[in-house]
């Protein structure tokens, strides 16, 4: 009988045995011990687990934001964990995006200019249309040349996206990325992140909110630096049973 071959598609993530420790001396703290994880292209995968889990530190690690003390962090065939300082800087600004729970935009430069950021960063000359056309897919065709603070919270993050979605990169990372905003505008936030997974990028999104960890295809539980628990798909209340019994 001939043998199959069961073809290997690349993840669009994958860390590899990876650790972060903080501090030597006497009390270093491993904030991320030995994490193994594949995130497929295409899916958007919740982060959670209790405060001091270490859910940022992955997350930065993942990015490249971090450097890691042992194992490795591929993003598609890239192992960052080998690569330079400028090729980091280049791949942050081409095949990765990030968003924070504070938006971290520019308060002197217009919705507009802070969306063409990543591409003047990249070396690239934006065309007014295609900053509009971001714009508009996240709801502020209208606002471009409104400054951060003539914007709402739920705005300001979608500005934010705007320009993490700007470069087209394969995956975006997002650190609470509705945490700081009300039901209704971190729906709008979550509802255009589905929309990205759905065009083929990979979302990373550390939360503490079980309804937006619902959204999203995957949880991964996390517990003093260590992928404990994991969940396919789930509502709101599947998500938070298991993450106060990982508190227990
Ligand atoms: N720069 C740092 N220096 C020293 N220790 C750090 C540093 N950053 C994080 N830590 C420690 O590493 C551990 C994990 O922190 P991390 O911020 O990744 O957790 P988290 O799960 O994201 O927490 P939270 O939900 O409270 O934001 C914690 O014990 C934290 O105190």
């Amino acid at each position: 009988m001939a043998s199959t071959t069961i073809p290997t598609v690349t993840p669009a993530v994958a860390l590899r045995g990876v650790s972060r420790t903080y501090g030597g001396g006497s009390a270093p703290v491993r904030a991320v011990d030995g994490v193994d994880l594949e995130f497929p292209r295409g899916t958007w995968t919740a982060v959670m687990g209790p405060s001091g889990s270490g859910k940022s530190t992955l997350l930065h690690c993942a990015a490249g934001l971090e450097r890691v003390d042992a194992g490795q962090v591929l993003i598609g065939d890239t192992d960052i964990t080998r690569a330079t300082d400028d090729d980091l800087a280049a791949l942050r600004r081409t095949r990765i995006g990030f968003v924070f729970q504070s938006f971290n935009l520019i308060a002197s430069l217009t919705a507009e200019q802070n969306v063409a950021l990543p591409l003047r960063l990249a070396g690239v000359r934006p065309a007014a249309a295609e900053i509009r056309e971001v714009l508009a897919a996240v709801g502020l065709g209208e606002r471009g040349r409104h400054r951060p603070r003539e914007l709402s919270g739920g705005q300001q993050q979608r500005v934010a996206l705007a320009r993490a979605m700007v470069t087209r990169p394969e995956v975006l990372f997002a650190d609470e990325p509705t945490g700081a905003l009300d039901s209704t505008a971190a729906r709008t936030v979550l509802d255009l992140m589905r929309a990205m997974a759905g065009r083929g990028q990979t979302i990373v999104m550390v939360t503490h909110d079980p309804a937006a960890a619902a959204r999203a295809d995957a949880t991964v539980f996390l517990r003093d630096g260590r992928v404990i628990d994991r969940l396919a798909g789930g509502d709101a209340r599947a998500v938070a049973e298991r993450l106060v019994a990982l508190e227990r």
